[in-house]
């Protein structure tokens, strides 16, 4: 089976990862799967930059071709933020009900028109030899007064997709992978995807 490395150590990801890649028939492993790999550093001051910093630190480690995933919320109302810092908004350890409880505080007294926000998913496809290139996809939607829902990971919960009529976590996990950023980012490497898979075979 073909298969591809993840430079991700959260689960939700891995998840979301998993379940897309295996209906194009590849396996998936991530950084869970190589805890002696080094902690990459999130030091870039863009998606794009965290993700490429992820791929090229895990494709260099492992000689292999390796995708990195850098994503996050961006609340129009907080000018942007969460935006790279989603992961750890309210402190470290990272802790997704205390981010959702942060964003929702800041929101407090925001209108629902004024509540607009998307996820953002930069990806980038590191190969050993060539040159790093990058994707992104978004999720439009708005932040709810309340969580709702329990699937899903992160700010899934107080995030609503006014397509569906449902948060995010309301949605089951296919139909998240149809809409999410992180799908759409990889659409636009489908069709790319063979000759991807095939170099990093090679790789
Ligand atoms: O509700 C959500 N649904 C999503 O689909 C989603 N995608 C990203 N996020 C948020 O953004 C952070 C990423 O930060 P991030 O890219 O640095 O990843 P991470 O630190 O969790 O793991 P790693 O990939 O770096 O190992 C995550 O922790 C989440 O808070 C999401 N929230
Ligand atoms: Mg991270």
């Amino acid at each position: 089976m073909k298969e591809v490395i993840i430079a991700t150590k959260n689960p939700g990801k891995a998840k979301e990862f998993e379940k897309i890649f295996a209906s194009r028939g590849v396996a998936v492993r991530t950084l869970l799967d190589f805890p002696e790999l080094p902690e990459v550093e999130e030091t870039g001051t863009t998606f794009e930059e965290n993700a490429v910093l992820k791929a090229e630190t895990i494709s260099k480690a492992l000689n292999k071709m390796v995708i990195g995933d850098d994503s996050g919320l961006i609340v129009d109302a907080l000018g942007g933020k969460p935006g790279i810092y989603s992961a750890r908004y309210a402190g470290e350890p990272k802790n997704d009900q205390k981010n959702i409880e942060k964003v929702l505080s800041e929101l407090k007294g925001v209108e629902e028109e004024s509540r607009t926000a998307r996820f953002y998913c930069a990806l980038a496809v590191a190969i050993p030899g060539q040159e790093t290139y990058t994707v992104s996809g978004t999720c439009e939607g708005r932040i709810l007064e309340e969580p709702r829902g329990s699937n899903g990971f992160g700010y899934d919960p107080i995030f609503y997709v006014p397509e569906k009529g449902v948060s995010m976590a309301e949605l089951s996990s296919n139909e998240k992978n149809q809409i999410s950023h992180r799908a759409n980012a990889l659409k636009k490497l489908d069709s790319e995807l063979d000759s991807i898979l095939e170099r990093a075979e090679r790789s």
